[in-house]
């Protein structure tokens, strides 16, 4: 792919379909429950990306058998009960935080078990001595290096118990030690100390090990923290577990007709998804669009016309999307202000900096707190955006690239380092580079 990217807009409005990668969040969820459950599993619609191929990896380095076929996009993973084979590894998580946080839960209930978990310079930079803290209250030992990556993990299976969290800066810590718990002696009692956390994605995890044979009468969820009892078993799925499509990826798609109008079918999403981040369809109708849900499907129209209304409040509960909403901010009528977004800043890059730095580059006007972005739109500049390793700063920039801002069809905005998509979507650039076509054949049809 040429770097940077140039990106040609669109000139027509957006016409056609397309179809959303599977989940990260429950590629990712689903290997760990599999690898847990006792005997085959076959995960179907997965997500093939940088993410999912680490965890898959780490799997396979334990000892487990793990089987990818990309292109049928499934992964059938042979689970040994709460066993894990190989008593020494090293295990690499690159900068996939829920491979990091995941992995560290799981490898704590290995008997004798000797690992040594690490990834990338900024995944020595993210949170996980809360995780690491809590797991050596319920058994285990684990050494950071002053409080991150690498870590030293000596295994002796979890004796579980009463423990508290801060999961302030990740939810993946609970969503971690709630898939461990249910092999943990005495189950795990998890109060949190601070009860600002993302709850969609611990519920998404609730739901998933109820998905994968855990009695909900075991699973007791409260303000103040979650209550796991012990169970000897998680149930494989030989038929297949099919894994929805990602939400946090269609917030590009719900962003797109509202930058260049028209219609747009977004597959693979549907309304009452396990994952929180399908709620950003909301901000984008009260940006103007309309969306209309089908069983598998979500067909998203917005007319030509008057400007997008300009986006307000807290975007917390689903912050990987915040970057979508700061990205077309321009295009809004008014100020756009997003807050509750403090805790990316520690994420794949520095995330609030990394947006207001890209917004600035663009002539926006662009206020910055520790936890809030305010995007004033100004007239628009043709530059070159800076993606800080991040995939999301390079595809929320990558759909505001397809607002024809020149008015000639020409590109005015170029992305850096456009294949750090990998990590969630790796053709990114190839899909939207086809919805244009689809969408200037479309209009020269009609
Ligand atoms: O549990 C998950 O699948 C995720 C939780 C969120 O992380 P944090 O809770 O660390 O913000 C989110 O940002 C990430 O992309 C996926
Ligand atoms: C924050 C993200 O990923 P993770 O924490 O899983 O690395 C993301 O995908 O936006």
């Amino acid at each position: 792919m040429q770097d940077p990217l140039p990106i040609r807009p669109f000139t027509k409005p957006v016409r056609g379909s397309v179809t959303v990668p599977g989940s990260k969040s429950i590629t990712n969820r689903a290997l760990i429950l599999a690898a847990l459950a006792d005997g085959e599993t076959l995960l179907e619609n997965c997500l093939f990306s940088e993410d999912t191929e680490i965890m898959v990896k780490a799997l396979q380095d334990l000892g487990f058998e793990v089987t990818p076929d990309a292109e049928a996009k499934t992964i059938s993973i042979l689970g040994l009960g709460g066993d894990i084979p190989n008593k020494e590894a090293e295990i690499f998580v690159g900068n996939s935080g829920t491979s990091a946080r995941f992995l560290t839960a799981f490898l704590c209930l290995s008997e004798g078990g000797q690992y040594r978990l690490d990834g990338v310079p900024q995944m020595r930079k993210r949170p996980i001595a809360d995780l690491a803290q809590t797991l050596n209250q319920l058994g285990g030992q684990i050494e950071t290096t002053d409080g991150f990556a690498p870590l030293t993990i000596k295994a002796q299976g979890l004796a579980g118990g009463k423990a508290t969290i801060d999961a302030s800066s990740s939810s993946q810590f609970v969503s971690a030690l709630i898939m461990a718990a249910p092999y943990a002696e005495q189950g795990i009692q998890i109060e949190l100390t601070d009860t600002s956390v993302r709850r969609s994605y611990i519920d998404m995890t609730l739901e998933m090990l109820v998905q994968f044979g855990i009695p909900k009468s075991n699973l007791a969820a409260s303000e103040t923290g979650y209550d796991i009892k012990p169970c000897p078993y998680y149930k494989a799925k030989p038929q297949g577990y099919q894994v929805e499509g990602d939400a946090s990826a269609a917030s590009y798609f719900f962003a797109l007709p509202v930058a260049v109008t028209g219609e747009l079918e977004v597959l693979g999403v549907t309304q009452n998804s396990l994952q929180g981040d399908i709620a950003f369809s909301s901000r984008m109708e009260e940006a103007g669009a309309y969306i209309e849900w089908t069983k598998s499907s979500a067909i998203v129209r917005y007319e030509p016309g008057a400007e997008p209304e300009s986006l307000e409040g807290s975007f917390y509960p689903y912050s990987d999307t915040f970057l979508t909403a700061a990205a077309i901010a321009p295009l809004c009528q008014g100020t756009t202000k997003i807050e509750g977004i403090a805790h990316t800043r520690h994420q794949e890059c520095d995330r609030v900096a990394a947006m207001a730095d890209g917004l600035k580059r663009i002539g926006q006007s662009v206020e910055e707190t520790e936890g809030s972005l305010s995007i004033s739109p100004a007239p628009l500049k043709p530059a070159t955006i800076a993606t800080y390793h991040d995939h999301r700063v390079a595809m929320s920039f990558g759909v505001l690239a397809c607002f024809d801002a020149l008015g000639n069809g020409e590109p005015w905005l170029k992305i850096e380092d456009p294949s750090c998509c990998k990590k969630t979507f790796p053709d990114f650039f190839e899909v939207l580079e086809s919805l244009r076509q689809q969408s200037e054949n479309a209009s020269s049809d009609a």
